[in-house]
Formats: C-alpha cells, sequence, structure tokens
C-alpha cells in the first residue's frame, strides 16, 4: 500500500472542488432513477452528461485516490466506495470511534441504492457493514481486511430515512479477528445484522497503522500477536 504525502493548500482546494463534484454526481444519480422526463428530455441529457464524461477524462489517473494524510496528519481515503467523500458511489459514510473503540455511523440511503420495492439492496446493506465492521476491527487495533461476512436481514431497510449503524470487535486469534455490527432504526431496532472475520495480512503485521497513515489520527496501531 502507498500513501500519498500531505498534500499542499492548493491540493485541498481542488479536493473541495471534487467533494463538491462527487456530492453534484450523486444528486444526478438520484435524478436519474427518479426522473419522469419526456424520453426526448432524457436523450438531450444523456448528450450533455457524454460531453461532461468526456471533459472530466480529458486528464485521467491510473487509479482513484486512496489512503493518504490529510491537514493535520490526519489519515483519510477520499477515493473510497463507501466513505470517499471524493467517491459518487459513497455514501459518504462518516463513521466514529467511541470512547470504547466501538465505532458508529448515522446514514440515509437514497433512491440510488434501491432493490427490493421501497427498499434498500441488500448487497448495499452488506457493503455499508462490511466496512463498518473493517472499521471496528481496525479501531480496536486489529486492521484486516475482509475473509468472511455473514448477513442476517430482519427488516427491509428503508431509503430515505434515518438509520444508524454500529459495530464492534469481538475477538481475535492470531491474524484473525471478528467482529459483529448492525443497521438499526433510530430507535434501535435491528434491521440487519452482520458478523465477519478478518485477516491481517502478514505484511501489515509489526507496523502501527500510523506509520502509514499518520500517528495523529488517535486510531490504534497495528497490535502485536
Ligand atoms: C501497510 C500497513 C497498513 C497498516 C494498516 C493500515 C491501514 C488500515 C487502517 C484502517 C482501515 C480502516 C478501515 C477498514 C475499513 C473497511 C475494510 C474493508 C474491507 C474490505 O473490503 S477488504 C476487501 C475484501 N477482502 C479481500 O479482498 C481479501 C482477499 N483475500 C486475501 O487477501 C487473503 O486471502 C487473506 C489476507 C484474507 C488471507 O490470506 P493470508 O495468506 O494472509 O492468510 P492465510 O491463508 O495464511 O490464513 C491465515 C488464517 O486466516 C484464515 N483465513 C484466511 N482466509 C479466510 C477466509 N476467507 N475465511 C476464513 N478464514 C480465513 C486461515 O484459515 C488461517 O487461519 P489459521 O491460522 O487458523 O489456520
Amino acid at each position: 500500500m502507498t500513501i500519498d504525502v500531505t498534500p499542499t493548500e492548493d491540493a485541498e482546494a481542488r479536493l473541495a472542488a471534487l467533494v463538491e463534484l462527487s456530492r453534484r454526481a450523486r444528486a444526478l444519480a438520484d435524478a436519474v432513477v427518479l426522473t419522469d422526463v419526456p424520453e426526448s428530455e432524457v436523450t438531450a441529457v444523456a448528450a450533455e452528461l457524454a460531453a461532461l464524461t468526456e471533459r472530466l477524462g480529458a486528464l485521467r489517473r491510473e487509479s482513484p485516490r486512496s489512503f493518504e494524510l490529510g491537514p493535520g496528519g490526519v489519515p483519510r481515503n477520499v477515493g473510497n466506495a463507501v466513505t470517499g467523500s471524493a467517491n459518487p458511489h459513497a455514501l459518504p459514510l462518516v463513521v466514529r470511534v467511541t470512547p470504547e473503540r466501538t465505532v458508529r455511523a448515522e446514514l440515509s440511503f437514497r433512491p440510488v441504492h434501491a432493490g427490493p420495492p421501497a427498499s434498500v439492496h441488500g448487497g448495499v446493506s452488506a457493503m455499508i457493514l462490511d466496512h463498518l465492521l473493517g472499521e471496528a476491527v481496525a479501531a480496536a487495533g486489529f486492521p484486516g481486511v475482509t475473509g468472511t461476512l455473514t448477513l442476517r436481514y430482519r427488516r427491509p431497510v428503508p431509503y430515505g430515512e434515518p438509520l444508524v449503524a454500529t459495530a464492534e470487535y469481538t475477538r481475535s486469534e492470531g491474524r484473525k479477528t471478528w467482529a459483529e455490527g448492525r443497521i438499526a432504526l433510530p430507535d434501535g431496532t435491528a434491521l440487519a445484522e452482520a458478523s465477519g472475520l478478518f485477516v491481517t495480512p502478514a505484511g501489515w503485521l509489526g507496523r502501527g497503522a500510523g506509520d502509514e497513515t499518520g500517528s495523529k489520527s488517535g486510531q490504534a496501531p497495528v497490535r502485536e500477536r
């Protein structure tokens, strides 16, 4: 994994513009799935979008932005599919680590996440929970990649309503770490529950997360096993 160096002030202004572009792209995606305008208008907008896509593609990176150090040395991943503020695919999910080192995110799905009638696609819920469980094991000092993820869908997950997602580390054994999490209504009613096994790649051991992603983050280092 390579980590970009701390961005300059200019780069921060450019990032802010990318974040705004991503926000508008999300609004566009929701407008696409909800639009009821006539075919001629749909065709005209599609042509304009093709031109815009070409403009953005005039200069391309090889891959989306990944882990990098933001102002104050705080690590961030603005290109991430779940949390990336500069990725239109992301909600973006804003994850907070609690004093107990569990993790929590307030979220609201959008029409673009639709699966079964009036509810969120199960794979989208799984994606959110995968990420949140990953954050929970990282917060506990055992960062890793998902080995297995098990979901139990208890009730349809609505879009357009405030929801709360939480997750916590449960245990570790060698390079394997388990975590559990859920997406719930604000009153605590669980809609989807997940448990997962994360494996710390051997190459990550012996390094603090701060070694590469910034020691000022307050994030727990990779723990010795
Ligand atoms: C560079 C330093 C970085 C430091 C950290 C920095 C930053 C991280 C910080 C924060 C991260 C914050 C948030 C993260 C948020 C979200 C996470 C998103 C998660 C993802 O979106 S991630 C993408 C999907 N994920 C993959 O892309 C994995 C692909 N895969 C592999 O990369 C390998 O497959 C791997 C590494 C999993 C294992 O490979 P390996 O060679 O290291 O391990 P090995 O085979 O030796 O197994 C060792 C022990 O794990 C058991 N084991 C292995 N695999 C298992 C499985 N699947 N199920 C059950 N048990 C399994 C074995 O049975 C053995 O168990 P035992 O020791 O008991 O025998």
